[in-house]
């Protein structure tokens, strides 16, 4: 994807958008009859507790910068978006917003059903203040970017979803405004056309507009996005650049759906540190002892650390990179031989990459003991494409006799043979972004991975007429 994290310093000049103690409150009502006598009877009736939505939310935005909004669900972050483009009032707090503000909110929100795609373009267009004539100068441009061929001419409702928004976006980008609010919208979109919308947002960047983008890809944060903050139930926790927004956000914010929560190292069972694989002691280890393990049992996994190849904890990579993956286990029944591996999962679920100790030339310890604590420190370098992906982990073991003849067995005689001893699905999520010096091209590659590989282009012959010179003269 053409996205660009461009960590500049556009932030010196003039903000274009200043959101100062935004608060957004609702009333909570106990029952539709409480709703209903509050609004009959308001002023004797208690008043109902408020639920705060957005609380004294502040940030300025630069111009050309582009915001990621990232956060929970119910967190606040489509709150904000609707009181930055004027849908909503806020309960208090100030909003200085630019003239021109255009936003990609609810699909299909500006358009009148009946109206054709073509008619829908001059009411769109006018109510970000175009007039006629300059709409009917950019109409050719805004019917070629949506591309959605005689479509244009037939009444919206008949549109799928990701026609609304090849049309609304079209609309937003062509009329040059100095602030885009996208709230999901692209992801709507198939793989070219938000290819197609990233690239231009980038382009208008460089113009000078300013984006907002509400996500739940921290790829797409972290990639396209500058700067970053963090909703968590209405307040801003964190601000600053994308990229660690988006570390903060795995770090604090997300939970896996087994409720696994983040452990001082204290209370984590003691290790030797007097070992060839030392643990970078980090506060960000997640405690896997809490986490549903399953398998045959006589392993049970304690603790990882995901990191990059200096030790540093992180979540988001950039294609290529390496990560290493800690991972501690003790050992409750001996085992022979174990193997311990990695899974990479990509969003919609497909193993792109799993590997255990059958397959890496070093041999693993042998003949564990129960009692024994063991680590395991695997390095995979993520040639992959960008996007989200979860991690999965575990141990299995195999008789040494078996293991010894690895080389030689096929996967289906040393398969039926392999014990799962403990396996955890989901235990942390990653983010891989384009690495901007690594590849030629924006596209590192098509497909899940990038496998390695090389190019040769030779010239067979130079022109038609220098073959057919040939043959002649043959
Ligand atoms: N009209 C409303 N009345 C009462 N509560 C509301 C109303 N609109 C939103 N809320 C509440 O405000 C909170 C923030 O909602 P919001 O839609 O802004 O969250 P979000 O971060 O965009 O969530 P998601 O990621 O699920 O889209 C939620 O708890 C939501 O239930």
């Amino acid at each position: 994807m053409s996205k660009d994290s461009t960590d500049d310093a556009r932030g010196t000049s003039e903000p274009v958008l200043i959101a100062r103690n935004v608060t957004k409150r609702y009333p909570l009502f106990n029952s539709p009859g409480h709703r209903l006598s509050t609004a009959l009877f308001g002023r004797f009736m208690k008043r109902p507790t408020e639920y705060s939505a957005l609380e004294d939310v502040s940030f300025e935005l630069a111009r050309g910068d582009a915001l990621a909004v990232v956060g929970r669900n119910g967190a606040g972050k489509s709150t904000l978006l609707q009181i930055l483009s004027g849908v909503l009032e806020p309960t208090s707090g100030s909003v200085s917003a630019p003239r021109r503000v255009a936003g990609l909110l609810e699909l299909g929100s500006g358009f009148n059903p009946e109206f054709s795609g073509r008619e829908n373009i001059y009411v769109n267009a006018a109510i970000l203040g175009l007039t006629r004539a300059e709409i009917s100068a950019r109409l050719d441009a805004i019917v070629d970017f949506a591309d959605i061929g005689d479509y244009i001419d037939q009444p919206v409702k008949t549109y799928s979803s990701g026609m609304f928004l090849r049309l609304a976006f079209s609309v937003a980008v062509n009329v040059e405004p100095e602030l885009l609010l996208v709230d999901e919208a692209l992801t709507v979109g198939d793989v070219f056309f938000q290819q197609k919308c990233y690239a231009r947002l980038n382009k208008m960047r460089l113009n000078g507009t300013s984006v907002l983008l509400v996500t739940h890809s921290m790829a797409d944060a972290a990639e396209f996005c500058n700067r970053g903050i963090v909703l968590s139930q209405g307040r801003i926790v964190f601000a600053g650049r994308s990229k660690e927004a988006v570390e903060y956000y795995f770090h604090h914010e997300s939970h896996t759906p087994t409720g696994r929560r983040r452990v001082a190292t204290a209370e984590l069972a003691p290790l030797s540190t007097e070992t060839e694989a030392p643990y970078p002691e980090r506060e960000e280890s997640i405690d896997l002892s809490t986490h549903k393990q399953f398998g045959d049992g006589g392993v049970v996994a304690l603790r990882m650390l995901v990191t990059d190849k200096d030790d540093e904890p992180r979540r988001v990579f950039t294609q290529g990179g390496i990560m290493r993956i800690y991972t501690d286990y003790k050992v409750d029944k001996p085992i022979d031989v174990p193997l311990a591996g990695v899974q990479i999962l990509n969003a919609k679920g497909i193993l792109v990459h799993g590997k255990n100790s059958l397959q890496y030339s070093e041999a693993p310890p042998k003949g564990l003991a129960a009692g024994t604590i063991m680590r395991c420190v695997q390095d995979i370098e993520l040639g992959l494409d960008t996007g989200e992906y979860t991690l999965d982990v575990g141990v299995a073991d195999v008789e040494d006799s078996l293991f010894e003849r690895r080389h030689q067995l096929s996967p289906s005689e040393i398969h039926p043979h392999i014990r799962l001893l403990c396996h955890l699905s989901g235990v942390v999520r990653i983010s891989i972004v384009h690495a901007a010096e690594r590849y030629p091209s924006p596209a590192s590659h098509y497909g899940i991975a990038d496998l390695p590989g090389d190019q040769r282009i030779a010239v067979l012959a130079c022109a038609d007429h220098e073959l057919s010179t040939a043959s002649a003269q043959a």
